[in-house]
């Protein structure tokens, strides 16, 4: 049994027997590295560990939206971070809290330390199996599901080249550009489809700063020819943040040995940088000119069409329908960093579902609000029918349409009711956006407002429905 002791705690063989604090706080340490920061804090932040049951680390969740949400999203990234702790075959279900507990969902625990030098690596086995090829590798970033723009279709281009023939294409393949705009997403799709198609070709991904602190280590422990052995036996070698080479000199020599290997026996190598090789400072010249031997391709920030390109991609992916107006505002509101693109996605998400109001561009830019510069946004009226179609259960169509039947006449008069309160649309225009004369946008006006006079359930409905159109839901995120 595992307690919160002074040493590190390892995980035992076959399943995860106790997850003590510890543990978590470094399970949420490598999860946090993989995802934003805005994702952190919406998702995982609140989670609440409720131990191992039955060979399973159960983690408690808000409702059942949030445990579908984990499922998809969240599983496999929380299992791989019990792996790299040592687990063998790691589980992980999601339970919905009672609501008593729910209210202890706060975060309030102290956020965990920002990194675990080395944990994922310390457990890895050492001789890899095919399957080890893609261990290292996020399941996520494959080819499929990277959008081409013209901000990335050189690299993309480039990174499929090099995936159809390793070695021969261009060598080393150097990807640079600003944080988070996929250059380890196009790495690790080269990754999966070498994997894919060759199995046996042993696959390494690895950060500077990982390599760096594994060298220290191996040095300490006077392990350097494993290290060598383990790196120059790849087929293929991919180094995040090449950048940070700069200035460590022993690296850079253990490095440069590690590439003229790779490199001699036609091996593949890939870099990412946060910019090309010529302004790289501090690195040595035979370093740099070799990083210039093969192509050298960027990527820049996405154009507003790519991003929304990828919003649809993502939301579609997750299963969810959001309207194309509430996209393009996520994607005018988050210009330049991918990352922080799906992690805004994802606050719009929350923020409708756990509010229980359908999507529109003031649920977004009320979602954003906190995280970055308000947007003003203007109720439209295809707003207010959307919320109240939702509320009833119809589609914005059919509440729109000629339907003849109670169910439908009256959230269409309480939508036409809405639209002349929140907006400032005039009789003829409201009747124009349903099809019908002004004077039946009148009677249904003067119709609502008599029926909320007698009866307050319908008072209540409509009360409810505009606060959710003014934006004033009961859940912050
Ligand atoms: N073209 C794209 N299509 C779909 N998703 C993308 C695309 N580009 C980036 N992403 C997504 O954006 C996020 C950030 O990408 P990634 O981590 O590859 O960026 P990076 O350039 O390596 O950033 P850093 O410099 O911080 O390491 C990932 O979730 C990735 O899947």
């Amino acid at each position: 049994m595992l307690g919160a002791q002074s040493c590190r705690p390892q995980v035992q063989t076959g399943e995860v027997p106790f997850i003590s604090q510890e543990i978590w706080t470094d399970v949420l340490a490598y999860v946090r590295k993989n995802i934003s920061e805005v994702e952190y804090k919406t998702w995982l932040e609140p989670v609440k560990n409720l131990g191992v049951q039955q060979g399973s680390l159960v983690l408690g969740v808000r409702n059942s939206f949030a445990q579908e949400w984990f499922r998809k999203h969240y599983q496999e990234l929380l299992e791989d971070a019990l792996r790299s702790l040592g687990a063998q075959n790691p589980q992980v279900s999601f339970q919905v809290l009672p609501a008593a507990q729910d209210a202890l969902l706060l975060p309030s625990d102290p956020p965990p330390p920002p990194s675990v030098p080395g944990a994922g690596r310390a457990a890895s086995a050492p001789v890899p199996t095919p399957d080890d090829n893609r261990k290292s590798l996020n399941p996520k970033y494959t080819f499929e599901n990277f959008v081409v723009g013209p901000n990335n279709n050189l690299a993309h281009a480039a990174a499929l080249a090099v995936a159809e023939s390793p070695g021969k294409a261009y060598n080393p393949l150097f990807i640079y550009g600003d944080v988070g705009l996929g250059k380890t997403h196009l790495m690790h799709a080269v990754g999966h489809y070498i994997a894919e198609r060759f199995p046996d070709k042993r696959i390494e991904y690895v950060s500077t700063e990982t390599f760096t602190n594994e060298l220290i280590n191996a040095i300490r422990e006077d392990k350097t020819t494993q290290f060598r052995n383990r790196y120059r036996s790849v087929d293929l070698l991919l180094v995040d943040d090449i950048q940070f080479l700069a200035g460590k000199e022993r690296t850079q020599e253990e490095f440069f040995h590690t590439f003229n290997a790779l490199y001699e026996s036609h091996k593949q190598i890939i870099l990412s940088s946060d910019r090309p090789p010529k302004d790289i400072q501090t690195l040595e010249g035979r370093l740099r000119s070799r990083f210039e031997w093969g192509l050298i391709t960027d990527i820049q920030s996405p154009e507003f069409e790519t991003r929304v390109a990828i919003l649809k991609m993502n939301a579609e992916q997750g299963g969810i329908n959001i309207p194309q107006d509430v996209l393009e505002l996520i994607a005018r509101q988050v210009t330049s960093n991918i990352r922080e693109l799906e992690g805004a996605l994802m606050r719009v998400v929350a923020f409708s579902s756990l509010n229980n109001v359908p999507f529109s561009r003031m649920v977004a830019a009320k979602a954003l609000s906190n995280v970055f510069a308000p947007q003003e946004v203007k109720v439209e009226m295809i707003d207010v029918l959307r919320q109240v179609a939702a509320h009833y259960g119809l589609t914005p169509d059919v509440v729109r349409g000629s339907g003849r039947a109670r169910e439908v006449v009256l959230p269409r008069q309480i939508a036409q009711y809405l639209i002349r309160d929140l907006t400032d649309h005039s009789l003829p225009e409201i009747g124009q956006f349903f099809g019908r004369d002004h004077s039946t946008v009148m009677h249904a006006i003067n119709k609502v407002g008599e029926q909320i006079g007698k009866d307050p359930e319908l008072r209540d409905t409509v009360a409810n429905l505009r606060r959710a159109m003014q934006l004033e839901p009961d859940t912050e995120i």
